[in-house]
């Protein structure tokens, strides 16, 4: 069974409280998206492989530690992960970014997928998918679905809001995939959406409602 990772930093949750505000605009939405990202990625990153190198600092030589030469991939599914990736980019600038569109279609609740664009060495990556939103879990569980089509096999998920159902529906469709969450919340109501929530965090982050 995967990990699920639920975020208890105090700056994240306060942040995630603002963004959860209904009177809280379009503007300062994505400001808090993105640093939420951003300190979500120390989090998300935690067990990342390090190499030993040798460097030579201004006084003498020295073994230190840089980053594995592992890559990273990160991938939103559009249109709402995109307000996650410039946090993740900012403390880790060399990593790829992949595309994967998907809306949830209003009456069945199923991902549809309309777009999938990922580096062309994405089963060599370790891929962050990013999407604020984990409800159902349909979505989530598609995109993984065409991760690993594609032969990735090192995924992490990290969302701001998950709800319990879509945890379960996730680990149990792909046990291999860690999650990170900022926030669980119990419920879902009657059209999905998760409770109490954020409402739909693309509308609020493109200001489309
Ligand atoms: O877990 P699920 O039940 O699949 O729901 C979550 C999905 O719904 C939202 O996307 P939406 O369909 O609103 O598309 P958008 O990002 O373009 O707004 C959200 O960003 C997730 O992708
Ligand atoms: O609560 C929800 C559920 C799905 N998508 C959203 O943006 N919000
Ligand atoms: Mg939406």
């Amino acid at each position: 069974m995967s990990k699920l990772f639920v975020m208890d930093h105090p700056l994240i949750l306060h942040k995630i409280s603002m963004i959860r505000d209904k009177n809280t605009g379009a503007k300062e939405f994505r400001e808090l998206v993105n640093e939420i990202s951003m300190l979500m990625a120390y989090e998300a990153t935690r067990d990342l492989q390090l190499d030993d190198v040798e460097i030579e600092t201004p006084i003498c030589k020295m073994q230190t530690k840089v980053f594995s030469g592992k890559k990273l991939a990160i991938v939103p599914i559009l249109r709402a992960g995109l307000g996650m990736v410039d946090g993740l980019l900012s403390l880790i600038p060399v990593a790829k970014v992949g595309h994967i569109g998907l809306y949830r279609d209003p009456d069945t609740l199923e991902p549809v997928e309309y777009y999938c664009k990922l580096p062309s060495d994405i089963a060599d990556r370790e891929i962050i998918l990013v999407d604020p939103m984990l409800a159902t879990g349909g979505s989530a569980a598609a995109a993984i679905g065409f991760l690993k089509e594609k032969g990735a096999n090192n995924i992490r998920f990290m969302c701001l809001i998950a709800s319990r159902k879509g945890i379960d529906v996730l680990q149990k469709a792909h046990p291999d995939v860690d999650i990170y969450a900022a926030a669980v919340d119990e419920e879902l109501n009657d059209h999905a959406y998760i409770v109490p929530g954020l409402g739909d965090a693309g509308d609020r982050l493109f200001g489309t409602k």
